[in-house]
């Protein structure tokens, strides 16, 4: 490796692009070395102005370009096991975009080839385990200082949904973020999940069941409810309320400035998760940068991926069948015996 850890990233879209620019010009200690992208113009586009940066339209050519010691893949779900297994051959460390793997079998594929490495190689991209907010809000958790946590209330809202998102997508894309944040913050693992929905919001495209109420059982019988709602049109919106025997604890309000003016006071409310997670992004991805350069792997594991996985797919056969669906998890391997959720 030289002086710079040297990044391939793999698909240059929205989240592409911004790691893109958050490797060239925020974090340090990395550079792009290389960008594949089926859509070539694509990437040309997103590395502009970057110097020595390759872009190619195959994953194994990038992953194959000279410096590439690392790789972070920003390529729609569904690319993402084939991404991290030709990672796992070369011996690459990865940062994946969440989710990991959509569905549970592709994901235990992931989990049984990282475990058959007999070491860690990749983080998933759970980036709210990096917000300041959040933080707070699990060393509060942690302290004990509010007794055991009964209830979480969590609300994501996206002002609008990206072309092609199905209603398993409001589980298994949205809220596996509040999946991964709930087995974080109570450190229990979640067993059980039901899903409501009214009447579909006149504002989503048609055929979209959107929004929709997620209720999920845990494994230390807490309750945690999302709601999730990704074509509300007023603003994007994560919250998280922790109702604990001695106390509550609320994040999610304070992200903004308040403005008062001509008698009436208003606070700006941020139009998408690029704008209201910037700086987890930035943590998360310096924190992966240094974690890589000393040798170590850090921040959400493949074990919480596949997790997120195993109960975001309970989820879906949830919604699809109106019933409540038992989360049943895997053998978890020794690999991750002594990692924590
Ligand atoms: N952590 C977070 O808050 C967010 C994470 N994401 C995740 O980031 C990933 C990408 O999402 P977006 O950037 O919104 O999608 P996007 O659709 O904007 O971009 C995806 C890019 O990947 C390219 N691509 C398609 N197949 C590929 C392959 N096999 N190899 C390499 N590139 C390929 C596409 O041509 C496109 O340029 C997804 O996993 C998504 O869930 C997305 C938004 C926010
Ligand atoms: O990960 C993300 C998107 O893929 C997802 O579609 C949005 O609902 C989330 O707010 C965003 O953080």
């Amino acid at each position: 490796m030289s002086d710079l850890l040297g990044v391939a990233v793999l698909g240059a879209g929205h989240m592409g692009a911004d790691h893109i620019r958050r490797l060239a010009h925020v974090v340090s200690g990395a550079r792009v070395a290389a960008v594949a992208d089926p859509d070539a113009g694509r990437a040309k586009e997103a590395v502009a102005g970057l110097d020595g940066v390759v872009v190619h339209t195959e994953v194994e050519a990038a992953l194959a370009a000279p410096g590439v010691d690392a790789v972070l893949i920003a390529s729609p779900g569904p690319a993402h096991e084939e991404a991290l297994l030709a990672a796992f051959a070369r011996d690459l460390p990865v940062l994946c975009e969440k989710p990991m793997v959509p569905g549970s079998a592709g994901a235990l594929r992931v989990v049984e080839a990282e475990a058959r490495l007999g070491r860690r190689l990749a983080q998933v991209g759970f980036m709210r385990r990096y917000d300041t907010e959040y933080r707070r809000l699990k060393s509060l958790l942690d302290s004990g200082r509010l007794g055991r946590p009964l209830m979480l209330h969590c609300t994501h809202r996206n002002v609008s949904s990206p072309p092609g998102f199905t209603s398993a997508m409001l589980i298994d894309s949205s809220v596996s973020h509040e999946i991964d944040a709930a087995r974080w913050l109570l450190d229990q693992e979640l067993t059980a999940v039901s899903v409501f929905r009214p009447r579909p919001a006149s504002g989503a495209p048609e055929g979209l069941l959107d929004p929709q109420f997620v209720l999920f059982e845990t494994a230390g019988g807490a309750l945690v409810d999302v709601e999730v709602f990704v074509n509300c049109g007023f603003g994007y919106q994560v919250r998280c309320e922790a109702v604990c025997e001695q106390g509550s604890a609320r994040i999610g309000e304070e992200h903004a400035m308040a403005v008062t003016a001509a008698g009436a006071a208003s606070r700006e409310v941020p139009d998408d998760y690029l704008v209201r997670f910037a700086d987890a992004y930035d943590r998360e991805v310096q924190a992966w940068v240094d974690a890589t350069r000393r040798g170590r792997v850090t921040g959400a594991s493949v074990w919480d991926g596949y997790a997120s996985s195993v109960v975001a797919e309970a989820g879906v056969r949830a919604l699809e069948s109106g019933g409540r669906v038992t989360v049943e998890l895997a053998p978890r391997p020794d690999l991750y015996a002594g990692v924590s959720r």
